[in-house]
C-alpha cells in the first residue's frame, strides 16, 4: 500500500489558486455531448479519475471524444446513437458515472453490463433502479438489481412523476435523462432541492425543462445540440483551501472562478455562521452557472448547526467542515445527513473515526455527528484515507493544525476528484 507523509505545516496559507473544474458539470458535459447532434467543446474539464471513467464509458459506446487536458472536443451520437459495448463498462469509483449512465442506458434498445471498483460495488443503485424499471428497463444484477455488477436493457419508455425518496441529484438527474427517451412528459418532485447542473446543462444543450416550485417537467424526445461549454472551478474542491484558510490565523488565500450556483453554496453559509471572514465577488456568469473569486481570511471560529435543506448544498464538503468544527469555540452538531454513509465510503464513521484518532471528541449518530471543539494541537500518525479522496483530503488539511507528522495511507485516491491537490496546497504554503 502506498503511504505518504506530510510534515506539519505551521504557518499561515497565502495567496489564489483556480481550482479544477467542477466534478458534476464536467461528467454530465461528456454525458449530453454524447447525446447531442453536433460538435460540443468543453473548457477547464476535471481530468480527475472519475471523470475520465465518465470519458472511456462513452468512449465504449462508440463516441468520437478527443481530449488534451482540460480541454475536451465530442462529437455527438444524437438520443439514439449509442452502440452496444464489447466489453463490460468499467465504472471505477464513480457513483455519478454509474447512476446518471443507468438513466441514459434505460432509454437505449442495446444490452450493455456494468461494473465498478470495491467502493462502488457496494454503493446502492436501487435509488434509480427502482424508477427506472417503473419506466420500462430491464434491469438485474446482486441483491436484485441493488448492488454493482448490474446488467441493463433499455427501451421505449414511459414518462413517470416520480418524488424523489432521497435528496438526490443523482437520482433526479437519472429520471430526467431517462425522461429524454420517454414519449411525454417525465415529471420530478424533489421536496428538497438538490444541485441542479443538469437542468441548466440540458438547457444549455437546446431542451426545454420546465421548473415550477418542487416541480421539474421534461418533455421526451427532444433533441440536444452541440455547444460550447466553460466548466466552473468546483466548489467541493474550493472548500478544503476555504475551509485550510479558516482554520490558520494571518492566512488568506483566495480562490478564482468558483462555481458558486446557489444549490452548491451552503459552504459558504456555514463559513460564514461559524464566523470566518469572507469576500465574494459573483458578479459573472460562465455559461449558465454564476462564478465568482471567494477570499478567505483565518481568525477564530465559532461551532454551528448544520441540518435541512442546507445539507444537500454541501453535501460532499461535510468532512471538511467537520475538521474545521474541531478547531471552533463550542460545539457544532450535523444532523439530517444520513446520506454521508452511502459515499466512497462511510464518511460518518470514517469522519469521526479520524477526528477521534487525532485526539478530538468527536461521537457519531445515525445521521451526522456532534463535534467538541478545542484549540488543542491535533495528533499525528498513520491516517486511513478509506480510500475516499475527500477523507484523505481531510487529512491533509488537519497537517495545518497538527503539531506531529501524519502519515496517509493511499493518498493517491485524491485525484478522483483532485489530480494537483498537493502541488495547490503546497503553493499557498508560505514558508515564513
Ligand atoms: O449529481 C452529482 O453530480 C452529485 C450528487 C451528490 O450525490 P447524491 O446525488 O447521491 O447526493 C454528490 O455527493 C456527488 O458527489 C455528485
Ligand atoms: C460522492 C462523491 O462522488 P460520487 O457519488 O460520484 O462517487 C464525491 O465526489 O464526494
Amino acid at each position: 500500500m502506498n503511504q505518504m507523509e506530510i510534515k506539519p505545516r505551521p504557518h499561515s496559507l497565502r495567496g489564489t489558486l483556480r481550482v479544477p473544474g467542477d466534478k458534476s458539470i464536467s461528467h454530465r458535459s461528456i454525458m449530453l455531448g454524447s447525446l447531442a447532434e453536433g460538435k460540443t467543446t468543453v473548457k477547464h474539464f476535471l481530468t480527475g479519475e472519475d471523470c475520465i471513467t465518465t470519458i472511456n464509458v462513452f468512449r465504449a459506446m462508440g463516441v468520437q471524444i478527443q481530449q488534451n487536458d482540460d480541454e475536451v472536443t465530442i462529437v455527438g451520437k444524437g438520443l439514439n446513437g449509442l452502440s452496444e459495448a464489447v466489453e463490460p463498462l468499467n465504472l471505477g469509483n464513480s457513483g455519478t458515472t454509474t447512476r446518471l449512465l443507468l438513466g441514459i442506458l434505460a432509454g437505449i434498445p442495446n444490452h450493455y453490463s456494468l461494473f465498478g471498483d470495491t467502493s462502488l460495488s457496494k454503493r446502492p443503485m436501487n435509488r434509480v433502479v427502482d424508477p427506472l424499471r417503473e419506466m420500462g428497463a430491464t434491469i438485474d444484477g446482486r441483491e436484485h438489481g441493488n448492488l454493482l455488477p448490474l446488467s441493463i436493457r433499455g427501451q421505449a419508455l414511459k414518462p413517470i412523476h416520480y418524488r424523489l425518496p432521497v435528496n438526490s441529484a443523482q437520482v433526479k438527474s437519472a429520471v430526467l435523462l431517462a425522461g429524454l427517451f420517454a414519449e411525454g412528459t417525465t415529471t420530478v418532485m424533489e421536496p428538497v432541492k438538490t444541485r441542479d447542473h443538469t437542468e441548466r446543462l440540458l438547457e444549455a444543450f437546446g431542451v426545454k425543462v420546465v421548473r415550477e416550485d418542487d416541480l421539474i417537467h421534461l418533455e421526451g424526445g427532444q433533441t440536444l445540440t452541440g455547444v460550447d461549454i466553460e466548466v466552473p472551478g468546483d466548489i467541493s474542491s474550493a472548500a478544503f483551501f476555504m475551509c485550510a484558510a479558516a482554520l490558520k490565523k494571518d492566512s488568506e488565500v483566495t480562490l478564482k472562478d468558483v462555481g458558486l450556483n446557489p444549490t452548491r453554496t451552503g459552504i459558504i453559509d456555514v463559513l460564514k455562521d461559524m464566523g470566518v471572514s469572507m469576500e465574494i465577488n459573483t458578479t459573472r456568469h460562465i455559461g449558465d452557472e454564476p462564478v465568482g473569486d471567494i477570499t478567505v481570511k483565518g481568525g477564530t471560529l465559532n461551532g454551528a448547526t448544520l441540518s435541512g435543506e442546507l445539507i444537500p448544498r454541501l453535501i460532499d464538503e461535510l468532512p471538511i467542515i467537520a475538521l474545521l468544527a474541531s478547531r471552533a469555540e463550542g460545539k457544532t452538531i450535523i444532523k439530517d445527513a444520513e446520506e454521508l454513509r452511502y459515499k466512497e465510503t462511510d464518511r460518518i464513521k470514517a469522519v469521526v473515526d479520524t477526528l477521534n484518532q487525532m485526539g478530538v471528541k468527536a461521537d457519531a449518530t445515525q445521521d451526522g455527528m456532534v463535534i467538541e471543539g478545542s484549540s488543542n494541537p491535533l495528533k499525528g500518525g498513520v491516517f486511513s484515507s478509506y480510500h475516499d479522496h475527500r477523507i484523505g483530503m481531510m487529512v491533509a488539511v488537519a497537517s495545518l493544525v497538527c503539531e506531529e507528522e501524519i502519515i496517509l495511507e493511499n493518498p493517491s485516491c485524491i485525484s478522483i476528484s483532485y489530480p494537483n491537490f498537493f502541488e495547490d496546497l503546497d503553493s499557498l504554503y508560505v514558508q515564513a
